[in-house]
């Protein structure tokens, strides 16, 4: 029996009505390709509109919560507010401990993002130790062997924006 994984949603939420952000690291580009697909297409299935979906990029993962932020504030100027905001970057293990300190620090950075954003930010950052782990979470390495996570973080925006929208 699966234990892990991301359980039912409580309801189907209708995504018609949301403007959601995408803003991806271009870093392991093959990977972030799959996940912002993933994404895209949860969305689509539960009602987005794409053309309510703006897709922006930052060279790498440490640079994904100042651009974030900066992606949020620019929509609203723009007078095309986002209604939540999914940040996606693929961190692999290297040699050295750089892994460790992005991960760490990016992923804080996220979670307190969104009190100064008001409103949420879907955590859409892998961090694995190996290639072959990433490849797996994207749903494209040879076996199969797991869904696309971009998919869940997708379903995690719809939710989120409609069930707590402002
Ligand atoms: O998104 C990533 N950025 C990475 N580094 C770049 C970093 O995010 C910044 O773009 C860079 O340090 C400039 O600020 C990675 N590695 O170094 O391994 C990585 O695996 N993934």
């Amino acid at each position: 029996m699966a234990v892990k994984g991301l359980g039912k949603p409580d309801q189907v939420y209708d995504g018609s009505k949301i403007r959601v952000g995408i803003i991806h690291a271009r870093w392991n580009s093959v990977i972030i390709d799959a996940l912002v697909k993933g994404a895209i297409e949860r969305m689509a299935s539960l009602g987005v509109n794409e053309k309510n979906i703006i897709v922006e990029t930052v060279p790498g993962s440490y640079e994904l919560p100042w651009g974030t932020k900066r992606f949020v504030d620019r929509q609203a100027k723009l007078g095309e507010p986002l209604d939540v905001v999914i940040p996606i970057g693929v961190l692999i293990k290297g040699s050295t401990m750089h892994f460790e300190y992005i991960s760490d620090s990016t992923t804080h950075a996220l979670m307190n993002l969104q009190e100064k954003v008001d409103m949420p930010v879907i955590f859409g950052l892998l961090t694995c130790m190996t290639e072959e782990q990433a490849l797996a979470r994207a749903g494209i390495d040879a076996s199969h062997s797991m869904h696309n996570h971009g998919e869940d973080w997708g379903a995690a925006a719809v939710e989120m924006a409609v069930k707590f929208g402002k």
